[in-house]
């Protein structure tokens, strides 16, 4: 595409050098219209995203192309127009003007390598070259045709008569044209003045676009810069700012000094501070992953994560926050309440005693301190205090992992606490400040305790399944005294009716029947209530002990929850069978009755057939009765059976 772009123009515009090297650019034509085509036949088979997923599918593909803007300009763009040589002869290259029809696809390709590039500011600037100088080349080319037109040396600002030596040459000629259209785009304006009406257009737009051109570069090239600060910006603090701040508080010197050194610490040795910050915006898979291949090598060099599951250390590796300290720096002091504990990346640091002097060790890279403070050791007289100074010898780098991300993954991990726990301890002994008694006395403390919340927790679910007995038996309770309620309601009927004076007429047998005949119903109906709640309550149970299957002892209890209920039923039942032998004394009372009525001087003849008749009713009703005792009797009996 650059050679269409350069080479079109220069054979065109330039005859002689077109002519001279003709089979060269032959060559290079046929050479590009291959490279077309196949171009075209690659795009043919280039997948594309389709909501995410790629298209590979060759009649999607075909159809997607075929149907495209991009397929006519590549068509027409490929049109063999070189036919025409026959008509015009071959030295008119402006047969194949189509071809530049693929120069859109040029900026394609350079926005395309811009996104992939790792320099893309550096890309930028020398795409913006590349633009200025097509343009400049087409300028020039443009401005030899021009002069050419109005005739070689015919004035001061055409090109000089190419039949002087000195401009006869194919390579001045280029050269001088160039330069010319190089002095209007970068606006130096030293150029000849025009006399012709042709030169002064040719020269105002030559500068208009000139502006342009100027604006853009200027433009481009202040963002190239502005990007590069940013990007400083967000890798490392603002010096600048912090300069400024420095300034205005009166800071010493010295400390001024330090905070410049490690400034240029960063800088020099590319300590990227705030990389946290800079990934926030990508998904948390692709963060961990990034964050898993830069700083897993520190990670695993860490004894305690050594032989941890990769899990955890994903975990930790996006928890972890880099810090680098100064020589001489203390990255914490004896006394000091923990926050954090350390891992080193790179450096070396000292424990040292309070004279600042004395080293009691020296850490460097893939060790760890600063865990004792954090982890709550049991028996550890400095509580949550630093135990000892650690101080950085020359600069170090550090990952910072705070108290209470730690913990969050220690607890999912108890190995890698253990680990972390015994190595503090060790340190703990060696340096005397364990109190070993303590320890025992808080592992003894923390048993009791745990022993109280298990009692608590079986108090709490006996007091459940006490609750829920009282409830039952209360409910048993009022059913219970409804019945009694009943049935002393039916007894009182039952003697209301009796006959107290003798009138033991048809009126009163009959309502007596219809009473007796309520009651029994009742009472059958009654039953089944009776039974059916001790289903139910059955079932309850049953329910129950399903949801109590984790809970121990649940088994027992809902046992004896039964055996009361049964129990209830029990007495309900036998309560039940009360009215049973109430109605038997009422059919004895009838049979005393209608005994009565057969004795001496109750009645005459003309009483003795009413009487038989009330007696036959008697009888009746007694029967009826009776069959429907038996009949519930039966019922009772097929139930329980
Ligand atoms: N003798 C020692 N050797 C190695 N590390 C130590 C020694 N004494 C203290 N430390 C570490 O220094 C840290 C200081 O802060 P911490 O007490 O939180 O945890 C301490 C240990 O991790």
């Amino acid at each position: 595409m650059l050679r269409t772009a350069g080479c079109y123009f220069i054979r065109t515009c330039f005859t002689s050098i077109g002519l001279n090297y003709l089979p060269v650019w032959l060559t290079l034509d046929y050479l590009s219209d291959l490279m077309y085509a196949a171009d075209m036949a690659i795009t043919l088979h280039t997948g594309f995203l389709d909501q995410g997923i790629l298209i590979k599918d060759l009649t999607r593909l075909r159809k997607r192309y075929l149907h495209s803007k991009r397929f006519l300009f590549d068509l027409v763009s490929l049109l063999p127009t070189d036919f025409l040589y026959f008509a015009v002869g071959i030295e008119t290259p402006l047969v194949r003007v189509n071809r530049l029809l693929h120069i859109p696809r040029l900026s394609e390709a350079l926005d395309r390598m811009e996104t992939r590039t790792s320099y893309p500011n550096t890309f930028r600037i020398t795409k913006l070259m590349i633009y200025i100088f097509v343009l400049i080349h087409w300028n020039a080319c443009l401005y030899f045709a021009l002069s050419s037109y109005i005739g070689f040396g015919s004035d001061h600002w055409v090109y000089p008569n190419i039949t002087e030596p000195r401009f006869a040459s194919m390579r001045r000629q280029y050269l001088y044209c160039f330069w010319f259209s190089a002095q209007i785009f970068t606006t130096v304006g030293d150029t000849p003045l025009p006399s012709r009406e042709e030169e002064y257009l040719f020269m105002i737009a030559d500068l208009l676009i000139a502006v342009l051109v100027f604006a853009s570069i200027v433009g481009n090239v202040g963002n190239v810069i502005t990007s590069l600060r940013d990007r400083d910006n967000v890798f490392f603090p603002n010096h600048e700012l912090v300069k400024a701040y420095l300034r205005s508080h009166h800071i010493s010197k010295e400390l001024r000094q330090r905070i410049d050194n490690w400034y240029q610490h960063l800088h020099i040795n590319k300590k990227i501070m705030r990389e946290n910050e800079i990934l926030q915006q990508l998904p948390l898979h692709m963060r961990t992953d990034i964050a898993v291949s830069v700083h897993l090598p520190t990670l695993s060099k860490v004894t305690i994560f050594q032989n941890c599951e990769k899990s955890l250390l994903e975990e930790l590796v996006l928890k972890l926050t880099p810090q680098v300290f100064s020589p001489g720096e203390y990255v914490c002091r004896k006394g000091d309440v923990g926050h954090e504990m350390y891992i080193i990346k790179e450096g070396k640091l000292a424990v040292v005693a309070d004279d600042g002097v004395t080293e009691y060790a020296v850490l460097g890279a893939g060790n760890f301190f600063g865990e004792i403070s954090i982890l709550n050791i049991k028996g550890n007289k400095s509580g949550n205090r630093r135990t000892a100074n650690i101080k950085s010898i020359g600069h170090s780098d550090l990952f910072s992992l705070s108290k209470e991300d730690l913990t969050d993954v220690l607890s999912e991990f108890p190995a890698a606490k253990r680990h972390l726990e015994e190595k503090g301890r060790q340190i703990l002994v060696k340096m005397g400040m364990l109190e070993e008694r303590a320890e025992v006395e808080e592992v003894e403390a923390e048993k009791i305790e745990a022993k109280i919340k298990r009692l608590e927790r079986t108090l709490e679910d006996l007091q459940t399944k006490l609750a829920r007995l009282m409830m039952e038996l209360e409910s048993s309770n009022k059913k219970m005294q409804a019945r009694v309620e009943q049935l002393e309601l039916q007894v009182a009927l039952l003697e209301t009716h009796l006959p107290h004076d003798g009138q033991g007429g048809e009126e009163a047998m009959g309502r007596e029947e219809g009473v007796g005949g309520e009651a029994d119903w009742e009472r059958e109906e009654a039953e089944g209530e009776e039974e059916g709640d001790a289903e139910e309550n059955g079932e309850k149970e049953g329910a129950g002990d399903d949801g109590d299957v984790t809970k121990e002892g649940d088994g027992e209890s809902t046992k004896s929850t039964k055996d009361e209920t049964e129990r209830v039923v029990e007495g309900n039942k036998f309560d039940l069978k009360e009215p049973d032998n109430l109605i038997d004394n009422i059919h004895d009372k009838e049979k005393i009755l209608g005994k009565g009525d057969e004795r001496p001087g109750k009645g005459d003849g003309a009483e003795t057939e009413p009487r038989d008749d009330n007696q036959s009713r008697d009888g009746e009703l007694l029967g009826r009765r009776r069959k429907t005792k038996e009949d519930s009797d039966g019922k009772d009996k097929k139930d329980s059976d």
